[in-house]
């Protein structure tokens, strides 16, 4: 089964969950990041319905030793592999395994488990994001650069394996929800609302000088910088029509963006009749991350029940492309194809870094992208058939950007 909303999409492995009888087992790519630390969160308070087979981590060994000893995982793999020593020492007398390098990291998704989380951030996620739907695994998808980069190759995978892919990504999860399998014919678009960042009102002036400071600042929601800086430049809705269009059985012309700076409401779905669907909650990741975990069925999440009589006003506006040029930019690529993405996520996480790093502009990031996209679609033939043909590509998109970020 697969994201893919069929009308029988409910799998019949996956439908007891939660039952009495047997725990489910979840493996967590990315444990120490933001989606990661609420994963384990919902994990480490329903001891009774999970249990944890391996956690993967980048460098941050004592976050990932103190996880692992708290959910008592089987394994914890650092992908640095000269790391190693140091997370055997963290986890002494622990009696958890400690792997590390990226083999580790790949033999750690084939271990028997009934849903992977991934949550690695960007390119780095591709290959053992993949190789846990090879091997079948039921995926909990937030690392929505692996279908900004590979979405084909991810879905046929999807679609070969009868995987069951589940997104994480807030507006997917909020569409997801509110999609009507047996309707999906009858449905005029899919609204994904954006918060618009924390320069949703600035001038191009102004956010010509904005400081990493000033762009890690995002209105609602609490996340790691590169998808933050992507939130400001709104790269990350881009990335996230991207996402859409893989994810669910819809055209490009079926997905709306809609600036809505509460971020309350996440993703709606309109049908021919007139109804349009929306999915609300608070701006918490728990709450999506559950409902993957979950899925089919709901478990209790604490987070903070939306008091709407509080709240009292939601606002909406139309996204100004003028202002945030990613939002076209994302939009052309997907038309353009696997190099035109996969290249544009490749130049994003380059310039966002040097961005970080002070050592370009913030409106430097679309303009770095823009630019390395259309130089990599004028020298391709467009089709990647391979994880390592879409790996060549992003290895040759980062060295054209790191050329126009030297040439400025
Ligand atoms: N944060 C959010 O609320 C949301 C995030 N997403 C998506 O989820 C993904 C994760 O985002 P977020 O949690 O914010 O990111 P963070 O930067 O907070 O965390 C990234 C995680 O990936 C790990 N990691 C990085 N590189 C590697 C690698 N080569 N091998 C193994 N692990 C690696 C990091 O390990 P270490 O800590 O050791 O460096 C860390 O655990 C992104 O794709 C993002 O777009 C989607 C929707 C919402
Ligand atoms: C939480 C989540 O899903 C993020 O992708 C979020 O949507 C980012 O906020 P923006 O709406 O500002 O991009
Ligand atoms: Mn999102």
């Amino acid at each position: 089964m697969s994201v893919s909303l069929s009308p029988s999409s409910a799998s019949p492995s996956f439908g007891g969950l939660l039952s009495e009888t047997s725990r489910q087992r979840i493996t967590v790519l990315g444990a120490t990041g933001s989606v990661g630390k609420s994963t384990l969160d919902i994990l480490s308070r329903n001891p009774e319905c999970f249990e944890v087979v391996a956690l993967v981590a980048h460098s941050n060994v004592e976050e990932l030793a103190a996880q692992a000893r708290r959910v008592r995982a089987q394994v914890a793999v650092i992908a640095r592999a000269d790391l190693h020593d140091a997370l055997k020492t963290a986890l002494a007398g622990s009696g958890i395994e400690a792997a590390a390098g990226e083999a580790a990291v790949l033999e750690a998704v084939e271990r028997p488990c009934d849903m992977v989380v991934g949550a690695i951030v960007g390119a780095a996620g591709l290959k053992p994001t993949y190789a846990a739907l090879r091997a079948g695994r039921s995926l909990a998808l937030a690392n929505k650069e692996c279908l900004v980069c590979a979405g084909d190759l991810f879905m046929a995978q999807v679609h070969a394996t009868g995987a069951t892919l589940l997104p994480v990504d807030s507006e997917h999860s909020a569409v997801f929800q509110v999609f009507e399998r047996d309707n999906a014919d009858q449905i005029e678009k899919v609204v994904l609302t954006a918060s618009g960042g924390p320069f949703r009102q600035a001038s191009l002036e102004a956010m010509a000088s904005v400081t990493p400071e000033q762009a890690l600042k995002h209105p609602n929601w609490d996340m790691g910088s590169r998808i933050t800086i992507d939130s400001a430049t709104m790269m990350n809705k881009g990335f996230e029509v991207i996402e859409a269009f893989h994810l669910f059985p819809l055209t490009a012309d079926q997905l709306d963006i809609l600036v809505h700076p509460q971020s309350v409401i996440h993703g709606m779905v309109q049908y021919r009749d007139g109804s349009l669907l929306a999915q609300l909650g608070s701006p918490d990741m728990r709450t999506p991350i559950a409902h993957c975990l979950a899925w089919p069925r709901r478990i209790e999440v604490p987070v903070e029940r939306l008091d709407l009589a509080r709240i009292a006003s939601l606002s909406f506006e139309a996204p100004d492309p003028v202002r945030f040029p990613a939002l076209p930019l994302a939009r052309v690529a997907m038309e353009s194809g696997p190099v035109a993405t996969a290249s544009l996520n490749a130049a994003d996480e380059v310039a966002v870094a040097a961005f970080l790093e002070r050592r370009i502009g913030f409106l430097d990031i679309p303009a770095a992208v823009a630019a390395v996209v259309e130089r990599m679609s004028a020298g391709s033939s467009g089709s990647v058939s391979s994880i390592d043909d879409v790996l060549a590509v992003d290895a040759q998109a980062r060295a054209f950007c790191r050329e126009w970020i030297a040439g400025r």
